[in-house]
């Protein structure tokens, strides 16, 4: 095999297996990523320089064809009524098949960290045969020095091959796409997808597998820090605001996505950010709009006009457009990926039924039970017109990442929160004013503000009131804020809507939530929505 670029010749791809590939090109940098990308034609470039890539048929993750190896070392440690598993021979099978499937193939290897805590990081090595793979994974992790290159040694090796088709009876899947992940060896096998996430997003199955054994608490959130050193993180599922969110000209940033949380204080898995670009514009989001006029950004499934501007309005390709950019192409991220402790916790959610408040106060209890609930709702079917949103609970906003079972996780924070006497705030950035069809998607502009206010310490004195339906505290009036938004039911038309809308999701926290009546103490059982009490 022809090798190019800088490795560790002790460390090369024929140590992983690898037999024939036509060529291997190591942590190849940007300008030579954009050069194979559009030699090969797997790319366009923007008219500012941006990489834009399609993706094909899966434009997000695939969830349901994501498997975990079940081996002897790993089994009493998972959480397998929320994974799926894979036996090894099938997991061998798989990994055979795709070293074979590589042979003939040009691939790019990245050699990469995950974690910028060097006391709780993991060396990736990400293989695939994707010239704009390699520059999306390059982007989002942590690079290493270039020197530190000629003697890295990968813990942890994604194979990346989304030409591969699996082969559910030969392979222990369920398609032609697979995610198989082997926490015991650390080896990542992806087929069939060319959505860049999941490369990201296994790093992120890894570290929330092997954290908690050193009394890490690993998180899906976001994080940024304030001027006197605050630092707040903002827990929530898929499209609750994380990312927009935390770019904050106010605030450092931390990152957008993947954290940790350690005696040390929090630190981000990442190096970079991957931002949703539908509807995008510079007005409401100005720092995340720059990313996308910039070299070295790699734009997914975003449609081009003419003269090649993004349209950020058109989801002809999905709705999941993205942009993956590194931290640094945010003016005010952090440099070292680290920052203190939090003294702040928001819990974000994009609740479609118009339900929930902008903002409400929780206390560690009810906070507990927010995490474990990991609330959000979508709206399901847009195209078709149906517009009745759909409830997702998703334990510690992130279920399909968590290998564990969420008591641990939950305990892990439970402890972090009293231990630092952190402050915890529900944010809805759903809908007011009604449910989705009749309300509207609460402004950034109001969420930002209350989110200032909240995290400069403007809340601690304002006066709140008890939500009747979820027993947490809601300020009356906020400054700069419209007080009409603050008080959910009072911004419907019909009231008694309201009153049944909130009676149905707080009935459907109630029901999700049985299932960890055994492992919470009682606090947390008492912070369920009281609607019911309440209203007989
Ligand atoms: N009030 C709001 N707060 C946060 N995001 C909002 C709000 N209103 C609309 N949005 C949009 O919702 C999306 C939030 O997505 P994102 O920040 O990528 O979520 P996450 O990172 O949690 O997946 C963005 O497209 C953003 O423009
Ligand atoms: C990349 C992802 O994360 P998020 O939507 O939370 O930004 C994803 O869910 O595929
Ligand atoms: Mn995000």
């Amino acid at each position: 095999m022809t090798r190019n670029g800088l490795y560790n010749s002790t460390h090369g791809l024929e140590k992983q297996g690898f037999h024939a590939p036509r060529a291997v090109y190591y942590n190849l940098t940007e300008a030579e990523l954009y050069e194979k990308s559009l030699k090969r034609d797997e790319a366009i470039l923007s008219a500012h320089g941006a990489l834009v890539a399609r993706t094909g048929a899966h434009t997000g993750r695939s969830a349901k064809d994501k498997f975990i190896v079940r081996d002897g070392q790993v089994d009493e440690k998972i959480w397998w009524d929320n994974n799926k598993s894979i036996a090894p021979d099938a997991f061998d099978r798989l990994h055979a098949d795709m070293l074979a499937h590589a042979d003939g193939k040009d691939l790019f290897v990245q050699d990469l960290l995950g974690g910028a805590d060097a006391d709780h990081r993991i060396p990736v090595r990400v293989v695939g045969e994707n010239a704009w793979h390699s520059l999306f994974i390059r982007n989002l992790l942590i690079r290493p020095e270039r020197d530190a290159l000629r003697s890295f040694v990968p813990k942890m090796t994604i194979i990346d091959l989304p030409s591969f088709t699996a082969d559910p009876d030969r392979h222990g899947c369920r398609s032609e796409t697979v995610i198989a992940v082997d926490l015991t060896r650390m080896i990542v096998l992806i087929g069939g997808t060319s959505y860049a996430g999941e490369m990201k997003k296994s790093v992120f199955t890894a570290l929330n597998y092997l954290l908690p054994e050193s009394g890490v608490m690993p998180m899906h959130c976001s994080a940024n820090v304030g001027n006197d050193g605050d630092v707040a993180i903002f827990f929530g599922l898929s499209g609750t605001g994380k990312t927009t969110l935390s770019a904050d000209p106010a605030r450092t940033l931390i990152g957008d996505d993947e954290h940790g949380w350690s005696e040390n204080g929090i630190f981000n898995f990442e190096g970079g950010c991957y931002a949703k670009t539908i509807r995008l514009s510079a007005e409401a989001e100005p720092e995340i709009f720059a990313t996308t006029r910039r070299f070295g950004t790699v734009l997914e499934n975003v449609v081009l006009d003419d003269a090649r501007v993004p349209d950020f309005d058109d989801g002809t390709l999905t709705e999941n457009t993205r942009c993956a950019y590194p931290l640094h192409y945010i003016a005010n991220a952090s440099e070292t990926g680290r920052a203190g402790q939090p003294s702040n916790i928001i819990m974000l959610t994009a609740d479609a039924f118009g339900v929930m408040p902008p903002i409400a106060k929780l206390t560690p209890a009810q906070a507990m039970y927010h995490f474990l609930s990991g609330y959000t709702a979508k709206v399901a079917g847009t195209e078709k017109g149906v517009t009745e949103p759909e409830a997702t609970f998703s334990t510690c906003f992130g279920a399909p990442f968590m290998p564990r079972h969420p008591s641990e996780y939950g305990n892990l924070l439970r402890d972090l929160i009293a231990r630092h006497g952190v402050n915890c705030w529900l944010v809805n950035t759903g809908w007011t004013g009604g449910a989705y069809g009749t309300g509207q998607r609460m402004p950034i502009t109001a969420t930002r503000t209350l989110l200032q206010a909240a995290l400069g310490g403007a809340l601690s004195d304002s006066l709140f009131r008890t939500d009747p339906n979820f027993g947490f505290d809601i300020p009356v009036s906020v400054e700069g804020v419209d007080p009409a938004i603050l008080d959910p039911r009072g911004t419907w038309a019909d009231g008694a809507a309201y009153d049944e809308q909130a009676r149905k999701l707080a009935d459907m926290f109630i029901a999700n939530f049985e299932k960890f009546a055994h492992h919470v103490e009682i606090d947390v059982m008492d912070a369920a929505p009281r609607f019911l009490q309440a209203a007989e």
